[in-house]
């Protein structure tokens, strides 16, 4: 513990861009350099009613559900109004607290979803719930885990046929909504939505040191 309170880092970007391999490799990276980090990635499934709406939707095909786009987010924004007050907590007795997606992923799929960029309509009101009406706290930075669409997809099929907890949504099948929804990601990090965005590109790899290094001196 260095003694101060800990910075909340995002990690975002498309299914299958490998937030999951990065949040390990970072967190090696931060404890190396003395950091003690928490995790917690979101949707929190098994441990949130909220969370297990959205996956029973997204995995059996709610329709009406799913349809709502609206609904949607509010059911993964209560996920995390859920969370709160364990993230205040970790950031209370942890450098860094690491999260696996939070209200970006919503910004960015929402809009994508809607047809919209990262200055519509649907990006202004959700900041408005998440942020303005339940609290969450405000990252301190984001990372964009950038591939290409073509390549996110390719890996997630692959885990996907390796592992059956795996198995791959509705979202992650649609390759149109991956493609929208990382444009949306790109202007989200071009306007530094909510926090400044450090864009790392997911296919030549991930210098997780210096990231490390970068994250603990601001
Ligand atoms: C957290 C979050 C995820 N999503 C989307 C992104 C994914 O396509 C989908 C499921 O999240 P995902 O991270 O893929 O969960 P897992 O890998 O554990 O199955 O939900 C949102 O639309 N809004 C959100 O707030």
């Amino acid at each position: 513990m260095l003694g101060r309170v800990g910075r909340l880092v995002v990690i975002e970007g498309l299914d299958g861009a490998g937030k999951r391999t990065l949040a390990d490799a970072l967190t090696g990276a931060l404890n190396a350099a003395g950091a003690s980090v928490a995790s917690i990635a979101f949707p929190r499934y098994g441990e949130s009613v909220h969370a297990d709406l959205v996956k029973e939707a997204l995995h059996r095909g709610h329709g009406d559900l799913i349809d709502s786009v609206y609904g949607m987010a509010l059911l993964y924004a209560l996920d995390r109004r859920g969370a709160a007050d364990e993230i205040r907590a970790r950031l209370g007795d942890h450098d860094v607290v690491l999260l696996d997606r939070y209200v970006a992923s919503n910004a960015a799929y929402g809009a994508a979803r809607l047809h919209q960029g990262a200055d519509g309509e649907f990006v202004r009101w959700l900041r408005e719930q998440e942020i303005d009406r339940f609290g969450l706290p405000v990252p301190a930075a984001h990372l964009l885990l950038r591939v290409t669409a073509d390549v996110a997809a390719d890996r997630a099929q692959r885990r996907a046929a390796s592992d059956a907890d795996r198995a791959r949504d509705s979202f992650e099948t649609d390759d149109s909504l991956q493609k929208r929804c990382s444009v949306v990601y790109d202007e989200l990090a071009a306007a530094g939505w909510l926090a400044p965005w450090h864009v790392l590109d997911g296919v030549a790899g991930v210098d997780t040191a210096a990231l490390a290094a970068e994250l603990l001196r601001v």
